[in-house]
């Protein structure tokens, strides 16, 4: 598998900068022998940091980490052992995976839980967005099909329980938790291989970095069995989760160098029939103010 380096960052960075088109260098790339969605989603990238570059790449590199083609997997903050005491809860670890660092979690929370998250957020659901490279602004893009809404940290007594099993679970503190966000996809609905972090030396990305840091790992746990399709998964690794109720899936992609880790591309694949619903949880370096 083919991971961009210096070079071919370096490749990206100039052909974005002429203005070639999208197609011709997905193109090049894969007859060079990049996968056809990571040379996508990397030219992307490439257009974005283009659109969105930054007059202070040197202060907005060091506050946003580096994609590290040699990402150190160091060690990783959740617990060891095949079951996990997370705050009030026993929740099982069903996989490790060390490259790229993802973990698949059983029990996280009750069916009743998962009940009660959908129907709390039922009536509050806006269609998803994604980071704009030059503005930090929300766009809503063909890639990124759900429908959410977030609930705030600890915005009260259930949201506070939920709020501290996941710290306790991911090991990270409260206090860098982003507010929980619920994501409602519809046969069809799916959100294509993307990075969480926030692509680094853009100004749209140093909007959001400003407020708690980079993000370093997610938590997606699953609220209901999706009966077909509508799996996490991640193209690179070759690995693809099956949504099951209460279960969850975790990733880490920056080390303790600042690294961000290529391979933590992830996507969730199309539903096939019925519904999926998921709750996500993204951390960041620092703490960050609700
Ligand atoms: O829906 C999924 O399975 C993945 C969700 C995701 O990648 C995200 O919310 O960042
Ligand atoms: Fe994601």
């Amino acid at each position: 598998m083919l991971i961009v380096d210096a070079a071919w960052t370096e490749w990206l960075n100039t052909n974005a900068g002429l203005g070639c088109t999208p197609e011709s260098m997905v193109d090049a790339m894969v007859k060079s022998g990049f996968d056809v969605d990571y040379a996508g989603v990397q030219v992307k990238m490439a257009i974005n940091r283009h659109k969105g570059r930054t007059d202070a790449p040197a202060e907005a590199e060091a506050a946003a980490g580096q994609i590290s083609a040699e990402y150190v997997y160091d060690a990783i903050p959740v617990a060891s052992g095949n079951v996990i005491r997370a705050y009030d809860r026993d929740v099982q670890v069903l996989m490790r995976v060390e490259q790229p660092q993802v973990i698949v979690f059983g029990n996280v929370l009750s069916p009743e839980e998962c009940s009660e998250l959908i129907e709390r957020s039922r009536s509050k659901l806006k269609r998803s967005g994604t980071v704009n490279p030059e503005t930090g602004g929300t766009d809503i893009i063909p890639a990124r099909t759900s429908e959410g809404t977030w609930f705030k940290r600890c915005e009260d007594a259930f949201i506070e329980r939920i709020d501290k099993r996941i710290a306790s679970l991911m090991n990270w503190p409260l206090e860098n938790g982003e507010g929980l966000q619920i994501l409602h996809y519809k046969v069809g609905g799916e959100y294509r291989a993307h990075y969480d972090y926030f692509d680094p030396n853009t100004k749209g990305s140093a909007v959001h970095i400003q407020r708690g840091g980079q993000r370093v790992a997610t938590l997606v746990v699953y609220l209901n069995d999706v009966p077909d399709g509508g799996e996490t998964t991640f193209p690179e690794a070759g690995i693809t989760v099956g949504g099951r109720q209460g279960n969850a899936v975790y990733f880490r992609y920056m080390n303790d160098q600042r690294q961000l880790d290529p391979l933590s591309l992830h996507g969730g694949a199309p539903v096939r029939e019925g519904e999926k619903w998921v709750m996500t949880k993204w951390v960041r370096e620092h703490r960050r103010d609700v």
